[in-house]
């Protein structure tokens, strides 16, 4: 984390009441869980990429599902409500613990935005070598909500999010991912970010992001 980084478990950012008008959303807090945590979804990551990418005998497939079913059976009784699972939520993990998102590190997050770095793997493979072009705007759109989260402003939809790829995105090399507000009018906010692999330019993205009105989905 950047010196200039605010903190990013204040949900409650700059103590606005206007959070509170954030739709439907449940309320999401953030969570420390124990190391046992992490430990499962590092292995959780080696196995999506594993799977993505092994070509193996059908005796070693078949040793594979048989221990994939019984890992279903032990965690499927303690499935938890969104928002109550670490998962999304462990800010200090890369992708904050979520394995839908891409194991990237939050650097700085504050009003004037916010930066994270991290890689592609096997797992977000496209074609060629490079990654998958929707692996990108995942990750913009993840960028998004954190942007407009940092700035102070209530929990948002994306209305859109264009992508332009400037050049082809590698995998297993650190990038990083940057972006703040542009502008804001009423409900809507205007958001511009990039992406980088050193000096090279990979992908622009603009997006506008839009303050559900109270019980919006
Ligand atoms: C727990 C600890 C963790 C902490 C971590 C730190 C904090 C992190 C916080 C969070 C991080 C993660 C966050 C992820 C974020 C992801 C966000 C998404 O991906 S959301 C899913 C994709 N988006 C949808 O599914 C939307 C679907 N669409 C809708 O629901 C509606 O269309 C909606 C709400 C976007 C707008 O609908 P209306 O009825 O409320 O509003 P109308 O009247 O249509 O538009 C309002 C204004 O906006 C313009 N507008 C709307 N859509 C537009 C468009 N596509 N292009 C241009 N203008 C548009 C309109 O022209 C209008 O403008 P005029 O007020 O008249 O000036």
């Amino acid at each position: 984390m950047s010196e200039q980084a605010a903190d990013v478990t204040r949900l409650d950012y700059d103590g606005d009441d206007e959070y509170e008008h954030h739709g439907g959303f449940p309320k999401y807090e953030p969570v420390t869980p124990g190391p046992d945590w992490a430990r499962f979804v590092d292995g959780m990551r080696t196995l999506q990429d594993l799977a993505v990418s092994v070509d193996a005998p059908d005796d070693v497939l078949a040793a594979a599902a048989d221990q994939v079913e019984k890992l279903a059976e032990l965690l499927g009784p303690h499935v938890a409500p969104e928002g109550r699972s670490p998962a999304g939520r462990t800010i200090e993990l890369p992708g904050r613990g979520s394995l839908l998102l891409p194991p990237w590190n939050i650097e700085k997050f504050g009003p004037d935005g916010v930066r994270s770095t991290g890689m592609f793997r096997r797992y977000h493979l496209g074609g060629n070598g490079a990654a998958h072009g929707g692996t990108l705007p995942l990750l913009f759109d993840d960028l998004m909500g954190m942007i407009v989260h940092a700035y102070g402003r209530p929990i948002s939809r994306t209305a859109y999010l264009h992508v332009d790829y400037r050049a082809i995105t590698p995998l297993n090399t650190t990038l990083a991912i940057e972006g703040k507000v542009d502008r804001v009018d009423g409900r809507k906010t205007y958001i511009t970010a990039r992406m980088t692999h050193g000096e090279t330019l990979l992908a622009e993205c603009e997006a506008l992001m839009l303050v559900l009105l109270p019980g919006q989905p």
